[in-house]
């Protein structure tokens, strides 16, 4: 398939919160559809002449190896638990096994003691999550197994008769989806698909179906739930839609305090506080970029049905400009400019009130509009920890190790503690190595002193 047409899917059909939607499927288009109709649509259903999509989706057992890693297959997972404590998933083949694999040590899903939050009404914006005690950083919030995983895009499977309009192709594909989905969701255990269908749908005026526009409306794209990008696909056809139970109640915040990653191990979507959290403090996640103007964010989050209110969305004079100091921040880390390392902790000729002093204020501005989750945040942090170290400083290196191991288990869930981090960078064995190197100095230069006083 072409690249054109897969940006095509991609892009008529866009709707996952935080995830860029798009599918590998066999499907021949019109090449200038852009995107699925937002708003009203009139005209609903599939175009005259057209019948119906009849869903073929044999269910396969995921530990078979009866299908092949670049099907799309429907199949439970993990597989060998109950039906209600495991996921019907439409996914690759491939994505079946690395799963089959990652979960076959039968890891239960975590859940934080005490609990930590509650489902009630959040003003304007339906329901939300909330706080029910403090919550410290790094701390686990929720971890849940999917409802249900689809492909981000549409697996529309027939052949589009030429004649139709962009609004039609979408419409049909649409109402395809929609009768996939169906089957889909009668394989799925009944606790799992009253609680689906009981989720808010934003979507009730662009041409998606009740189930679709729950999916649009509440699923979350995650990283470990993608296949490889494979060329000639675009940027994105891996990505996969995963609707949860509490966590598809997250609120969009543009300066959020809960990123989610998935969990493969224990099959789990998570979410941890990326900074403290009061008790009673609503439980937010960002579903879109957040390093850009207001009027980009909102553009982008009408998609949503999101009308942000949130402090950088009510005073976009004021957040405009520091959320763009914040991606001058994020564009120097080696991940986005290609450089290793500034390695300018190590250059001596900087003073040190000159090098953490401007690290510091990298830090306090990406604080200030709560961008703790993005990582230019955790490159700074790893700058000052080397910045001290390579100064001597054991205490500071120290504070900011832990900062940062903080950081990687909110962001990734991945459980370094701050004296992994020391010893994996040598910080404070370069601390302490420079101190005693500075005491020795000092008792040379005290030592020559005396000697000339003599
Ligand atoms: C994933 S759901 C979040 C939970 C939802 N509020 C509920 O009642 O179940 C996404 C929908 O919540 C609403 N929403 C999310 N964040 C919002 C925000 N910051 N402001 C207003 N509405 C928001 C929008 O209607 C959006 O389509």
């Amino acid at each position: 398939m072409s690249r054109t047409t897969h940006d095509a899917i991609r892009e008529a059909l866009r709707g996952v919160p935080g995830g860029a939607a798009g599918t590998r499927i066999e499907v021949t288009i019109d090449p200038n559809v852009k995107r699925a109709p937002f708003g009203v649509v009139t005209d609903r259903g599939l175009p005259a002449g057209l019948p119906p999509h009849t869903p073929n989706q044999p269910q396969y057992d995921a530990r078979s190896t009866e299908f092949s890693d670049d099907e799309i297959i429907v199949t439970r997972l993990p597989p060998g638990e109950e039906d209600a404590n495991s996921t019907m998933c439409m996914v690759s083949g491939r994505l079946a096994r690395k799963v089959v694999k990652a979960t076959s040590g039968h890891a239960p899903v975590p859940q934080p003691i005490p609990a930590t939050f509650c489902i009630r009404e959040a003003p304007g914006k339906g329901l939300g999550m909330f706080a029910t005690r403090d919550i410290l950083a790094g701390e686990l919030i929720v971890a849940e197994r999917p409802l249900l995983v689809t492909p981000a895009g549409i697996p529309a499977r027939r052949t589009l008769p030429e004649h139709l309009t962009q609004a039609q192709v979408s419409q049909v594909l649409l109402a395809d989806a929609e009768r996939e989905y169906e089957v889909l969701l009668e394989k799925t255990a009944p606790a799992l698909r009253d609680a689906f269908m009981a989720l808010v749908d934003s979507h009730r005026f662009d041409g998606s179906g009740p189930i679709s526009g729950r999916i649009r409306t509440n699923g979350f794209g995650a990283d470990d739930m993608t296949d490889p990008e494979k060329p000639g696909y675009a940027m994105g056809a891996n990505a996969y839609s995963l609707v949860c139970d509490n966590l598809s109640r997250m609120n969009h915040n543009c300066a959020p305090n809960a990123p989610r990653y998935f969990h493969v191990s224990t099959f789990s979507m998570q979410v941890r506080a990326i900074r403290a959290i009061k008790n009673g403090e609503e439980i937010t996640t960002a579903y879109c970029e957040t390093l850009v103007p207001f009027v980009a964010r909102k553009a982008e989050l009408a998609r949503y049905d999101v009308k942000c209110t949130c402090s950088l969305c009510i005073n976009p004079s004021q957040s405009d400009p520091l959320l763009a100091y914040c991606k001058k921040v994020r564009d120097r880390t080696p991940r986005a400019s290609g450089n290793c390392d500034r390695g300018w902790y190590t250059d001596f000729s900087v003073p040190e009130s000159t090098a953490v002093k401007s690290l510091l204020a990298d830090l306090a501005a990406i604080v200030k509009v709560g961008q703790e989750f993005e990582s230019s945040y955790v490159f700074t942090l790893f700058q000052l920890m080397k910045t001290y170290a390579a100064r001597g400083d054991v205490t500071n290196a120290r504070a900011y190790a832990k900062q940062y191991a903080v950081w990687h288990l909110a962001v990734h869930g991945k459980e370094v503690d701050d004296k992994q981090v020391e010893s994996a960078f040598g910080m404070v064995a370069v601390a302490e190595v420079v101190l005693r190197m500075k005491g020795k100095m000092k008792g040379k230069m005290a030592g020559g002193k005396a000697n000339a006083a003599k």
